[in-house]
């Protein structure tokens, strides 16, 4: 059932405040937009909280423990409430960012720790943060779609689709984080939207086994190694990637792929996994070529990425601030613009982008001892 009530402010614009923690488990991402769900009037500032390496080590154990874990299990518990802190703590520091832009309504995506077909969970606690920053909370975005029979994610899309407004078709929006998504806009047909494969998760874990640092920063390991050809293929003959759109994965859905790389040096096997994210992305079946390409998410920064995507893609290949956009707060604003969605009662998802049954809403109201637009109402 949609949220009540609509929104309160004249024009139907609001300030929503987007929090987005990704696959990647590096931070939250806090971004505040003006938006009344459909139009984005304006983009605000917008920021990542790093998690610490001991929070950033609980989550991760948590996604291997998932399928087992009980709601309530007390390791559970505890990092979903050190999570939310970190998204109180994200919120008071965008509100002291824009002190002319007032907060009215929180998007809260909290973290994916499984995502599998007819299933998928995200922990954070909306009653705290709600408590917390005396504001209303939007939350549990993915769950009415997954009950609805989609496969609740990507959810990206329409806001992808809000900012390709006036974009020449055939154009894509494509997200590296963790997992890689892509969104496209074709030239005649409704919005087409994926998962594609993984993102950088792959390489991450390779860097942190063969290095103990998270990622490999600036491609530096992929750019001095060279692809082992027989296992990309391999890699690739997995059939997710000859399945077309929509469809969507877990962040560990392809892990056991490290483990065809062993007795690979670290710069081949970095090399290696480049080349598997992007022919993954080239690979997906689609019912149009993109002509332009415009790349968000933490893979852009990677050089190494970059390079392989602008030989595997036909059309061109463009970092997201080649729009203006914030390619790294573009998730963050999505969660903002899904909140105002939500509240008003309009689609989170299509039938074209999760595989939905038909157009879905999606998203709870949390609030807590406040008025849905706070002081302001
Ligand atoms: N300078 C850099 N060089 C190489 N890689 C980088 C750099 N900066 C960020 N990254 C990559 O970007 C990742 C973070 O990306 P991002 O924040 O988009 O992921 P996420 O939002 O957590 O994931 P998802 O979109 O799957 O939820 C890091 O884990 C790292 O792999
Ligand atoms: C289940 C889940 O959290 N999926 C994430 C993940 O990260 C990227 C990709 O996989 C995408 O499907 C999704 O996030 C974005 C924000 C989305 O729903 O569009």
């Amino acid at each position: 059932m949609p949220n009540t009530p609509k929104t309160h402010q004249p024009d139907g614009f609001v300030n929503a405040l987007g929090l987005m923690s990704g696959t990647s488990l590096d931070g939250v991402d806090a971004a505040l937009i003006r938006t009344d769900g459909t139009d984005i009037a304006a983009h605000g500032p917008s920021f990542t909280l790093p998690y610490t390496a001991n929070l950033r080590q609980r989550l991760r154990t948590l996604l291997d423990r998932a399928p087992d874990l009980g709601a309530d299990d007390a390791d559970l518990k505890a990092a979903e409430h050190a999570l939310t802190v970190v998204h109180v703590q994200a919120v008071q520091r965008l509100r002291h960012m824009a002190p002319d832009m007032p907060v009215d309504l929180v998007g809260f995506h909290g973290q994916t720790i499984l995502h599998r077909p007819g299933r998928t969970w995200q922990i954070g606690d909306a009653a705290y943060l709600s408590a917390q920053t005396n504001l209303p909370v939007i939350h549990d975005f993915r769950s009415a779609d997954v009950a609805a029979g989609g496969e609740g994610a990507p959810l990206v899309p329409l806001y992808h689709a809000a900012l390709l407004r006036n974009a020449p078709a055939p154009v894509a929006v494509l997200n590296i984080g963790g997992v890689a998504n892509l969104s496209l806009i074709p030239s005649h047909d409704p919005i087409v939207a994926c998962d594609t494969g993984p993102g950088n998760a792959l390489l991450d874990d390779w860097a942190a086994q063969h290095t103990g640092i998270p990622y490999d920063k600036d491609g530096q390991l992929a750019l001095g190694g060279k692809v082992a050809h027989n296992i990309l293929e391999h890699l690739l003959a997995h059939p997710f990637f000859r399945k077309p759109a929509p469809k969507s994965l877990d962040r560990l859905s392809f892990h056991n792929a490290l483990t065809c790389l062993e007795g690979l040096n670290a710069a081949d096997g970095a090399a290696t996994l480049v080349a598997f994210t992007a022919q993954t992305i080239a690979r997906t079946p689609l019912p149009e070529q993109p002509r332009t390409w415009f790349v968000c998410g933490g893979g852009r920064h990677n050089p190494a990425l970059m390079a392989a995507l602008a030989q595997a893609l036909p059309g061109t290949v463009y970092p997201a601030e080649q729009c203006g956009w914030k390619g790294d707060a573009l998730e963050a604003e999505c969660f903002g613009f899904l909140a105002v969605r939500s509240l008003n009662g309009l689609p989170l998802s299509l039938p074209t982008t999760t595989g939905v049954a038909s157009p879905q809403t999606g998203g709870r109201l949390t609030c807590m001892g406040i008025t849905p637009w706070g002081r302001r109402l």
